[in-house]
């Protein structure tokens, strides 16, 4: 492990992460490592960590290096792996952007979930510092079989089982309220639906083809937003109303609110989901010489 290692803060509807640019994959990070960055009393705090390399130096990204030129290795903040972040990859491309490797536009990103194609649009004209929104191209929902049942306390809901590259379960709420303090996972059964765990939305209406959510994201806890949590949430919800894009070739727009902002999600006729949103850098720095090791001991 390097003693001095530069790290950038940044955010997505306030879902936060580390950023540790390492081009080169030279940097080890492992689970333990991971999480003393993210504590939020004894380290820099986030949500997760976004490791920043370029593809062909990462044993995962490799074959995506044609596509690709960056692997975004996204951590969870308890240190574990996760398939795709889909605030992540807004704030990993406004790092890019931030850092001068790429320019306003479309770009391509690897990621364990797959190639993402990115547009960052042009800074707002009102000259905003957050810079403009950035729009992924989230693949496709798949909707595993079988009825999956959530609960918190007394509670219990029949959940959608969406899979956006990494599980969710998407449960329909009389109150977001009923969600509890989601200190810990809310149970699920079967236990078979999600063998690696799973990420659960609670889910309220707001008005036509706009909702609200909460979110337990697995490996990070209760956050103030989940990208791919609000798109399971915007085509389970398009389901339960009937709207399937494929079947009427025409794309449904929902408005996702989260704690921490909004996410508009698009579903198009082909099944492919756009999530736009904003994306921050919030601060940048180098961690403490030393300061990892002793974490670690
Ligand atoms: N916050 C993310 C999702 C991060 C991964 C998730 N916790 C998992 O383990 O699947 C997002 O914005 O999508």
């Amino acid at each position: 492990m390097s003693t001095r290692i530069a790290f950038l803060k940044g955010h997505g509807t306030e879902n936060d992460f580390v950023i540790v640019p390492d081009p080169e994959n030279a940097i080890d990070l492992p689970p333990a490592a991971v999480a003393a960055l993210c504590d939020r009393r004894a380290g820099i705090g986030g949500d997760g960590l976004l490791h920043v390399v370029r593809s062909a130096a990462h044993p995962e990204a490799r074959d995506m290096a044609g596509e690709a030129e960056w692997f975004m290795d996204y951590r969870n903040g308890d240190g574990s792996i996760a398939e795709m972040c889909g605030n992540g990859v807004r704030v990993f491309a406004r790092y890019l952007q931030h850092a001068g490797h790429v320019a306003e536009g479309d770009i391509a990103v690897a990621t364990r979930g797959g190639v993402k194609t990115v547009h960052i649009a042009k800074e707002a004209s009102d000259g905003g510092t957050a810079g403009g929104d950035i729009t992924v191209g989230m693949g496709k929902a798949v909707f595993p079989a079988g009825d999956v049942t959530v609960s918190v306390g007394e509670r219990s809901w029949p959940a959608r089982n969406v899979n956006m590259g990494n599980p969710h379960a998407v449960a329909f709420v009389d109150d977001l309220a009923h969600a509890g303090d989601l200190y810990t996972a809310p149970p699920f059964s079967p236990a078979a639906a999600y063998p690696d765990g799973v990420n659960v939305e609670f889910v309220v209406d707001r008005g036509p083809r706009h909702v609200a959510l909460r979110v337990h994201e697995r490996g990070a806890g209760e956050t103030r937003s989940c990208g791919t949590g609000a798109c399971a949430v915007a085509v389970a919800t398009a389901r339960r109303d009937g709207a399937d894009p494929a079947a009427t070739g025409t794309p449904v727009t929902y408005t996702v609110d989260v704690p921490g902002g909004t996410l508009v999600i698009t579903e198009r006729p082909d099944g492919e989901i756009e999530m736009t949103g904003p994306a921050v850098i919030v601060a940048e720095g180098v961690i403490e010489a030393g300061w990892l090791e002793n974490a670690l001991r």
